[in-house]
């Protein structure tokens, strides 16, 4: 636990002003002792890769994250930060009952295929599996606990449930959270909770019936409250996500005490006696403590060479590359209705999933005429085998493998009104087998060496939204000396 600020007036850099710095400098500002914080951010804009592209006439199209979960601590502690921006009038909620929240399909061998989610499907052979799911539940029970310390995601649920739910929903899963490859990436860091259900219960059914009593508490809000019992399954905001970094960058930007700098580019940080220099590319501030919510490898570009071992293990927390595709189409196109449908890598590697985005939010859609939106995404850990090098491909390459999935999984054969190309460079961390390991010890580094540092954002605790923002309060309840419960 870092224990920095037995007195006030403390000045805090945070580097990085995506939903991470967002989120930690919100709890900074709203603790006393902190006196000034300074957020340094190198784009022109603040939210990182929440950006919700506005048109002109009113219709929104999510560049980046569209649904965000309310359930869990997590999910309750980002509710109840929504709740005190004032956002509450803001809030799309998609229930549970929503055909977005039942219906989402794999397209395999040239079909749509529903995925089960009703409890009685589970006794049924649902297609693409051979067998009832049941079947796999029942014989999970004698399954034994794994020894190895971990365990990559296809392997651990290939020796709990069996194969094909790992090549077919699972390999589809970890391309619709990670856009990475379920082979390597780590069940430990990945799906704690799965990992913790065989570690704890032995069984990962008895673990999910059975739920983890070390999970945070986070008491729900008025927000969170309303969405359980509304049964809530995503919201989203009725301008885009990106309304709820605005919404905190305005109340940083009223509470007089936060400095907020765009194209701030971090160059180098300096150690000095009482904390940090940070270089950016025309000034230089000083800070007691600084919060790095930067991607891993642009906070090992700017370390000193006395943290040479933390920067080699940032260097090795990699992050892949996504295409995004929006795509209008007139009218109401869709052969089904859902939240969309994954594709395993088998199938097609370079083709991660498309998103039927007018179906959990057709509030987004232009308000004149009747429309569909939808959200193309491709590549990731695929990228450079099937694309090659980011750099040199074009915008009409993945425009065309869109409209051509579009036309070939969905039956559309017109050609969209309207499209948008965007490629986000290294935009989701990797957890690899061994992640959990690298964080101990980079964290431990920075304990031993007494470091005045802390590591917030995507590259380390979980990548969804909820939990950069939960990484924010942990952070600097931890710089407080508190835990984030406490906060
Ligand atoms: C396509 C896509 C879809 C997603 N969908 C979902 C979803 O549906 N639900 C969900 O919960 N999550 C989703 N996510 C994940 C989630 O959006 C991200 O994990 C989260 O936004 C990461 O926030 P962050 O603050 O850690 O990082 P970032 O958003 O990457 O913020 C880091 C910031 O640091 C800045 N920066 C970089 N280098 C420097 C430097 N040298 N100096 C200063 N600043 C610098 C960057 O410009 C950026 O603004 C999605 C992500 C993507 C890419
Ligand atoms: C096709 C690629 C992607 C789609 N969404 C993402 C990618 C890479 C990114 C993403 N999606 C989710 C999260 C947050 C996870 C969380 O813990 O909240 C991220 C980073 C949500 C999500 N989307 C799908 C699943 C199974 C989840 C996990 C949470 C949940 O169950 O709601 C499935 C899914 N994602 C995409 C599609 C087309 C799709 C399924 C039909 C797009």
């Amino acid at each position: 636990m870092l224990l920095f600020f037995s007195q006030p007036m403390k000045t805090v850099a945070v580097l990085g002003g995506g939903i991470g710095g967002l989120a930690a400098s919100f709890y900074l500002c709203k603790n006393p002792q902190v006196t000034k914080v300074i957020v340094l951010e190198s784009s022109s804009r603040f939210g990182g890769w929440l950006w919700s592209l506005r048109r002109s006439d009113g219709a929104v199209f999510e560049l980046g994250p569209r649904g965000i979960r309310p359930a869990g601590a997590v999910g309750h502690n980002t509710l109840n930060m929504v709740e005190a921006l004032g956002l509450d009038g803001e809030i799309l909620p998609v229930s549970y009952s929503h055909d977005a929240s039942k219906n989402r399909f794999l397209y395999i061998n040239g079909q749509l295929h529903r995925l089960p989610s009703e409890m009685r499907t589970i006794f049924q052979t649902v297609p693409p599996f051979s067998r009832p799911l049941a079947f796999s539940l029942m014989k999970e029970f004698l399954v034994k606990k794994g020894k190895e310390a971990d365990e990559s995601i296809h392997s651990f649920v290939s020796r709990r449930l069996g194969k094909e739910v790992a090549d077919i929903a699972i390999d589809s899963m970890c391309r619709g959270v990670f856009a990475g490859d379920c082979k390597k990436l780590s069940v430990r860091s990945c799906f704690p909770a799965l990992y913790n259900a065989e570690q704890q219960r032995g069984s990962l059914t008895l673990g999910m019936l059975l739920s983890s009593g070390s999970a945070p508490v986070i008491p729900p809000g008025n927000l969170a409250q309303r969405a359980k019992k509304e049964s809530w399954a995503q919201w989203s905001l009725r301008r885009g996500v990106e309304t709820f970094p605005e919404a905190i960058t305005e109340y940083l930007q009223q509470s007089g005490r936060v400095e907020l700098h765009k194209n701030a580019a971090v160059k180098q940080m300096i150690p000095t006696t009482s904390g940090w220099k940070v270089k950016t590319e025309d000034g230089e501030i000083s800070a007691d403590h600084v919060i790095s919510a930067l991607p891993a490898k642009a906070l090992s570009c700017v370390l000193p060479p006395s943290c040479r071992s933390l920067t080699q293990q940032l260097q090795d927390i990699s992050a892949v590359t996504v295409a995004v595709v929006s795509l209008e189409y007139d009218g109401s196109i869709l052969p089904v209705t859902g939240f969309g449908h994954l594709i395993p890598s088998w199938e097609d590697p370079g083709l991660l999933g498309i998103v039927y985005d007018s179906v959990p939010f057709p509030q987004h859609n232009r308000p004149n005429g009747q429309s569909t939106r939808l959200t193309v995404m491709m590549g990731g850990a695929w990228f450079q085998n099937v694309f090659g090098d980011p750099e040199e491909v074009t915008t009409e390459v993945f425009l065309t493998r869109a409209t051509e999935a579009v036309r070939c999984h969905l039956g559309v054969s017109g050609a969209p009104r309207w499209s948008n190309v965007v490629l986000h460079t290294d935009c989701i961390p990797q957890y690899y087998l061994g992640h959990f390991q690298r964080i101990d010890s980079m964290r431990g580094f920075i304990r031993t060496n007494n470091l005045p540092l802390s590591l917030v954002g995507s590259a380390y605790d979980g990548v969804s939204v909820n939990d950069v923002v939960f990484s924010g309060r942990t952070a600097v309840a931890e710089l407080m000396g508190g835990s984030a419960e406490a906060t």
